[in-house]
């Protein structure tokens, strides 16, 4: 067992170094990957986002009492998944969304839990998927009902949560935090932390040939400590890490904080 999950666990005090945790969200366009994970970062929800920026997130979390350095990639897939490794071999776990009022969202779920599990039988290392049923709110729409949904994560032998992006934080919250348990299991079980591509405030000696194979034309990174925006509640420690992909550089030449630009917020 690794000393991060150690004494330090039991202990959780200002000298526990922090768990790193990487999650990747997955799913179709207009699942709401963004919406989920701009609510789980803020507690708010966010009607429109740019479906061309992926981003990744970074978020001093606490579950159960244990500090956890979180990352999220919410991930811009277009159609078809493409360029996966960027997220296969960086996540340790994911959430692959779909959205409750449409079909092609689930099926395009279950392509991408496929995707997952071949990765796993590939690199004979498994990451822990949670399937999100998205849109609750919704649910009056719904195409997918939560029996298709839990009988979709027993094949794979995931987790399964019906969520909303704009109803009550806690339910959001809760589910990412039980991602980060799964990952700190499956952790726990290997003992070992996979490689990260990216850190905070320096690249990584390996960033360089990874953003060459996975065609990332930069990467910036900026903080929400740096914007003074009276919307975020004073509960939203979350930091953000701004990881541009060549496609979303293309739609945007500046650097800037993605998140809160152009969206409204409730
Ligand atoms: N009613 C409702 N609308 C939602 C919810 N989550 C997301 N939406 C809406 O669904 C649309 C798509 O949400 P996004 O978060 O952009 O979806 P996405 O999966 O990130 O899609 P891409 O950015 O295109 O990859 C937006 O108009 C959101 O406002 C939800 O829980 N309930």
């Amino acid at each position: 067992m690794s000393s991060v999950f150690g004494k330090p666990r039991a202990g959780s005090g200002p000298q526990s170094a922090p768990l790193e945790v990487n999650l990747a969200i997955l799913g179709r366009r207009g699942a709401g990957k963004s919406a989920l994970t701009v609510k789980f970062l803020t507690r708010r929800f966010i009607s429109e986002y740019d479906p061309n920026l992926e981003d990744t997130y970074s978020s001093e979390e606490t579950v159960d009492h244990q500090p956890v350095h979180l990352r999220v990639m919410d991930t811009a897939d277009p159609d078809t998944p493409r360029n996966c490794e960027r997220y296969l071999n960086w996540a340790h776990a994911f959430l692959v969304v779909y959205s409750m009022d449409s079909r092609q969202s689930f099926e395009d779920s279950s392509s991408y839990l496929e995707l997952l599990a071949l990765h796993a039988k590939e690199t004979q290392r498994s990451s822990p998927a949670l399937l999100l049923g998205n849109k609750l709110d919704m649910a009056q729409y719904r195409q997918v009902t939560k029996a298709e949904g839990a009988a979709l994560a027993g094949k794979f032998g995931c987790l399964f949560f019906e969520v909303s992006a704009c109803l009550d934080f806690e339910h959001v919250q809760h589910v990412f935090h039980e991602a980060v348990r799964e990952a700190r299991r499956e952790l726990e079980k290997h003992s070992l932390a996979r490689p990260l591509f990216i850190s905070e405030e320096r690249a990584l000696p390996h960033q360089a040939p990874l953003t060459a194979r996975h065609g990332l034309a930069s990467c910036t990174f900026n903080t929400l400590s740096t914007v003074s925006l009276k919307e975020m509640p004073a509960v939203a420690q979350a930091k953000l890490v701004t990881v541009k992909s060549s496609r979303a550089q293309s739609k945007r030449k500046a650097p800037t904080l993605t998140l809160l630009k152009g969206f409204k917020i409730f």
